[in-house]
């Protein structure tokens, strides 16, 4: 099939690249004219596990190309892929203006029959919005169905969760675009859901909202675990044994960041207000997770009273590993929080320096490695868990700091490691270890 995808972020790339690879023709069109010009040289603009190799490789099979172009973009196209940013408005609201843009750009340049689909994330009824404002500008005489195909991938992972995705959700009022979709994702093996188009709007976010609540849910029960003693890592496993429950996504930890379960959850509860609905349970999972973000900051006050001219390691910045996006980082608030206390922040992580730099304060120092920032430090909080970091043992700690004080906000160690070093270990929802 000829496909279009316009916009090459992490959801439109990614899309693009896997479906090239399975045998379409695929044209990626994006306003950004450097992010363009790198794809074409072979350079993927974003870090992603094994994405650039095979972007490369289906660039030069001729199945995969990329412009900055609408209309040679979509002068072929059969079906159209919308994946441009929704991003969070001040007041919490998804930001369509992307969107709707690119709903004029299809109008404006469509030359024959096509369906398009939205894969960014939008608040129900976007997709019935996007026919509107197609069939409002529309030029050439062609007949065009919307269909809704929310996507499910994650940073760091994002091409094996295409090839390996749990489902497909297909939302259309059409039967043939609905087949045609369910034609295209073939090769992939997935299980396909129909449903209608609101229905899959409201999927997109109501999975989202409820990983959410799991991680909210886990950090509550941690800082339970804390003031009573219990174990954390113990109880989200004896809770996951039940298969009601589910083992995934009971990681303890500083909270969820990113470019979407913060904006999404938001996002929900304003479609939500919008209907007069108070989404009460929703509200407290981003309060939870708010406090969440700056728990390693509270812990460390609680330990020292001030934090005034400390020199404190940041290990991994990134929201997560594997991945270079920033958005919404833990690190963001805690390096803001320590410079405010005047303490000195020396950042160090594997991918996601330079975007970084752009976000947090300027205050902020960086060490070419974990090594370096740990030496250069008094104290170490662990952001993000990405192996490099993981890897570091205690012994190192032990020969790199004097006093090894680490707060661990991702549970990197287990605490019989700790008891059998010199170091002082504080971390989630576990009992704190001190050298005898
Ligand atoms: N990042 C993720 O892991 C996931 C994101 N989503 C959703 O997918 C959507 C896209 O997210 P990302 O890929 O992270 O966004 P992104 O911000 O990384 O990329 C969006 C791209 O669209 C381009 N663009 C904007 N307007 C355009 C236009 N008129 N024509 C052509 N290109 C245009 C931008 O230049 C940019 O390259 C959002 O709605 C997001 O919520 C859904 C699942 C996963
Ligand atoms: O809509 C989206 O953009 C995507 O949002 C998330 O994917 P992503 O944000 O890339 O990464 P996750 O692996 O879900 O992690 C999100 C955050 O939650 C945190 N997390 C995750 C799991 C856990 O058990 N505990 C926990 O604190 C991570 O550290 C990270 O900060 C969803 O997992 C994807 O299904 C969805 O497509």
């Amino acid at each position: 099939m000829q496909i279009a995808v316009v916009g090459t972020g992490y959801v439109g790339l990614v899309t693009g690249v896997c479906l090239s690879d399975i045998g379409h023709h695929v044209i990626c069109v994006d306003i950004d004219e450097q992010k363009v010009e790198r794809m074409r040289k072979g350079i993927s603009p974003i870090y992603e596990p094994g994405l650039e190799e095979l972007m490369v490789k289906n660039y030069e099979a001729g199945r995969l190309n990329f412009t900055t172009e609408h209309n040679k973009a979509f002068k072929d196209a059969d079906v159209i892929y919308i994946a441009v940013g929704t991003p969070q408005q001040e007041d919490g609201t998804a930001d369509l203006r992307f969107v709707e843009q690119v709903a004029i750009d299809i109008a404006e340049n469509l030359q024959k029959d096509a369906i398009v689909i939205t894969k960014s994330t939008v608040p129900v009824g976007t997709n019935e919005k996007v026919k509107r404002i197609i069939l409002e500008h529309i030029k050439a005489d062609v007949k065009v169905e919307v269909a809704s195909n929310p996507e499910f991938l994650r940073e760091g992972s994002a091409v094996s969760d295409t090839f390996n995705g749990d489902r497909i959700v297909i939302g259309t009022e059409s039967e043939e675009a609905a087949n045609t979709l369910e034609e295209l994702y073939k090769p992939f093996g997935i299980p396909v859901f129909k449903t209608d188009i609101r229905s899959a709007e409201m999927i997109k976010y109501a999975s989202n909202a409820f990983l959410a609540t799991k991680i909210s849910f886990i950090n509550e029960i941690s800082n339970l675990c804390e003031k009573l003693g219990a174990n954390v890592g113990d109880v989200a496993q004896g809770m996951g044994m039940d298969d009601r429950i589910g083992n995934k996504f009971l990681q303890a930890g500083i909270g969820y960041g990113g470019s979407c379960f913060p904006k999404d959850t938001n996002a929900l509860v304003q479609i939500a207000s919008f209907v007069e609905h108070e989404f009460n349970l929703l509200k407290s999972v981003i309060q939870v997770n708010n406090e969440q973000q700056r728990l390693l900051m509270k812990k460390a006050k609680e330990r020292f009273g001030s934090l005034k001219g400390m020199k404190i390691a940041l290990l991994g910045l990134a929201f997560k590993p594997n991945t270079d996006d920033m958005r919404e980082a833990a690190s963001i608030i805690l390096s803001e929080e320590l410079v405010k206390e005047g303490a000195e922040v020396i950042a160090y992580d594997p991918i996601s320096m330079d975007n970084a730099k752009k976000l947090l304060p300027e205050q902020v120092q960086y060490a070419g490695s974990a090594e370096e920032a740990v030496k250069r430090a008094d104290v170490v909080f662990i952001v993000t868990e990405w192996n490099e970091v993981k890897e570091i043992t205690f012994t190192d700690y032990e020969n790199w700091l004097e006093i090894p004080v680490i707060f661990d906000g991702r549970n990197c160690y287990s605490l019989e490691e700790a008891r059998k070093h010199r170091v002082e270990y504080h971390s989630i929802g576990r009992r704190s270890i001190y050298p005898d």
